[in-house]
């Protein structure tokens, strides 16, 4: 029997975010708050003599994805990687992040590579950071909460609250990260919106995040209209940054969502990526 390890990673919603340029991808990433959810990414890895990766999302299977096979060229390694995720890729789901978690948690153990937790999410924080599909979602994704992220980096204060009330979201599309990421416009805008406060609350954090979507002019008319069926039940909601996604709060939300798409109820994760099982 071929060893195998699986571990998962929750995803995360950024809500409202700054670029933060350092010394190297380390000291690289942003501040900002958003709500680890739990859903995410699980990964099955098993030994070979090369990496190839295939990608599963409800029975649709794509191949390859450049910044998991850049981690295990980096890490030495060679595995036959396959992520699961239910939610949609590229839509402000943190989803790049989350595969990267759960793979080299995996992997960290298949291999017996003896590396930190700390380790593990440097790593995928460098990747990341690299092919700019994400700047703050690995340093939120190790572990839970509503997170309000006060620096750059995995080393960064982070404070963390755990409400127990759901969140909703719905996808129109996506938003290649990377596209935005690139444009020095689009992060001018981004760096004149920041928020400068944490969320109290996951309403405060719709509310806060709001206000950032709009300054940040990265609001597409499709979202604008979910967004204005929220206002008009006074529903808090705010775009999934970055991708054409809404994600809403309270009671009312499920119900003015649902014309939109299939709404997905999401909890606040109380833990970040783990191990799940290694057999043999
Ligand atoms: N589940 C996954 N498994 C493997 N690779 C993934 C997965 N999700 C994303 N990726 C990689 O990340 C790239 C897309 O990155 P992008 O940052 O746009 O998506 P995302 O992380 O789902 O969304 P966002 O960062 O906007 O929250 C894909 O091209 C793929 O290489
Ligand atoms: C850049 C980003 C919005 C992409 O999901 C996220 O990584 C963040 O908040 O830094």
């Amino acid at each position: 029997m071929v060893r195998t390890a699986v571990a998962f990673s929750p995803g995360h919603i950024s809500g409202y975010f700054r670029r933060v340029e350092g010394a190297g991808p380390e000291k690289t990433g942003s501040v900002g708050a958003g709500v680890v959810i739990s859903e995410g990414v699980r990964s099955t890895v098993e030994p070979a003599r090369e990496t190839s990766v295939r990608v599963v999302r409800q029975g649709h299977v794509s191949a390859g994805s450049p910044l998991i096979e850049y981690a295990l060229e980096r890490l030495g390694v060679a595995a036959r990687v396959t992520t699961e995720c239910r939610l949609p890729i590229g839509a402000g789901f943190g989803l790049s992040a989350a595969a990267l978690l759960a793979t080299l948690t995996a992997v960290n153990h298949l291999f017996d590579l003896g590396l930190s937790t700390e380790e593990v999410a440097a790593r995928a924080h460098e990747a990341e950071v690299l092919h700019r599909t994400g700047l703050g979602d690995v340093a939120a994704s190790r572990s839970g909460g509503v997170v309000c992220r006060k620096g750059p980096g995995i080393h960064a204060e982070i404070t963390r609250i755990y409400p127990r009330e759901p969140l909703y979201a719905v996808s129109l599309g996506a938003l290649p990260t990377a596209s935005v990421l690139s444009s020095a416009e689009a992060m001018e805008r981004i760096a004149a919106a920041f928020p400068d406060r944490c969320p109290r609350d996951l309403p405060d954090f719709c509310r806060l995040s709001r206000g950032f979507a709009e300054k940040s002019g990265l609001i597409a008319p499709e979202v604008r209209r979910v967004l204005e069926a929220c206002d008009a039940e006074r529903v808090p909601a705010s775009m999934t940054m970055l991708g054409n996604g809404v994600f809403a709060c309270g009671g009312a939300a499920e119900q003015v969502l649902s014309p939109f798409g299939e709404v997905y109820t999401l909890r606040v994760a109380r833990r970040g990526a783990y191990l799940i099982e290694v057999k043999p």
